[in-house]
């Protein structure tokens, strides 16, 4: 039985939603964003542990979280970083001893399903790395500083990558170890480890795994929502 840990990453101050309360902590339903996101890790037998990395100032709040939802799986809550990718490095520290796999997760992601992250986990632990994505919908162009289209990659080509993002834990811990000593910045994990060479995968996911970044994103995380409780109920 492989030994699976989690790492939720929501240390980040949600500039672009444009909020005062960090968009993490924002209620859908009266449930917080986050809530919604950690309960569906507590909810996977696959899932041994999870690691919460917030806002120094949030710990407490997110440590009541734990004790009034029953997140059990949360070992550990701790201060995140300046930026996302040294958040999930403290994370990662926190882990227990023993994990062979570890997901990173977007603590704003709270519509990630169970099947989805298992196959993310099973994948990144049979290969050592993956992601889950879905194929690009949109033309996508490489624009220069003036605003000239430079170049349009093929589309057949293109994901847009989401989170979890799972990989076994001690290729994790070279590429961020590797990324600190080169002052390397990436917008994702998968980078760290591509740059040092090794193999990535995408595990198809679904269209559905929005990263709530921007108000109108609350919009879809609504009716997501409502979806989401519809199926419930019919099940
Ligand atoms: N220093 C940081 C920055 C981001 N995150 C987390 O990484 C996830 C994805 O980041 P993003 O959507 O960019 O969140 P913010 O950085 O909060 O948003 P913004 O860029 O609009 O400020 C979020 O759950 C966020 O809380 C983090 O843990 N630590
Ligand atoms: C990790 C990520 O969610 C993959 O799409 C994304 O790169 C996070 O970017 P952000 O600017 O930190 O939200």
């Amino acid at each position: 039985m492989i030994r699976c840990g989690v790492v939720v990453v929501a240390a980040g101050r949600g500039t672009r939603m444009g909020t005062s309360e960090s968009k993490q902590f924002l209620q859908l339903r009266g449930k917080p964003i986050l809530v919604y996101t950690l309960e569906l890790f507590q909810r996977m037998p696959l899932v041994e542990s999870i690691v919460l990395v917030t806002g120094a100032d949030e710990i407490a709040r997110c440590e009541a979280y734990v004790r009034d939802y029953s997140l059990a799986k949360v070992c550990a809550v701790v201060a995140g970083g300046s930026e996302r990718q040294h958040s999930v490095r403290i994370g990662m520290d926190k882990l227990p001893a023993g994990i062979d796999v570890a997901a990173v997760h977007d603590g704003v992601r709270p519509f990630v399903t169970e099947a989805e992250a298992e196959r993310c986990l099973h994948k990144g632990y049979e290969a050592g790395g993956a992601v889950l994505a879905v194929p690009v919908k949109d033309t996508i162009k490489v624009v220069g500083s003036s605003g000239r289209i430079e170049s349009t990659p093929d589309r057949k080509s293109l994901w847009a990558v989401q989170t979890p993002q799972a990989f076994r834990l001690d290729l994790l811990r070279e590429a961020h170890r590797q990324a600190e000593r080169d002052g390397f910045v990436g917008t994702d994990d998968a980078m760290l480890l591509e740059r040092l060479g090794h193999e990535v995968y995408v595990v198809e996911g679904a269209y559905t795994n929005i990263k709530i970044t921007t108000p109108d994103d609350l919009i879809w995380a609504e009716r997501l929502l409502q979806q989401q409780m519809e199926r419930t109920d019919r099940s």
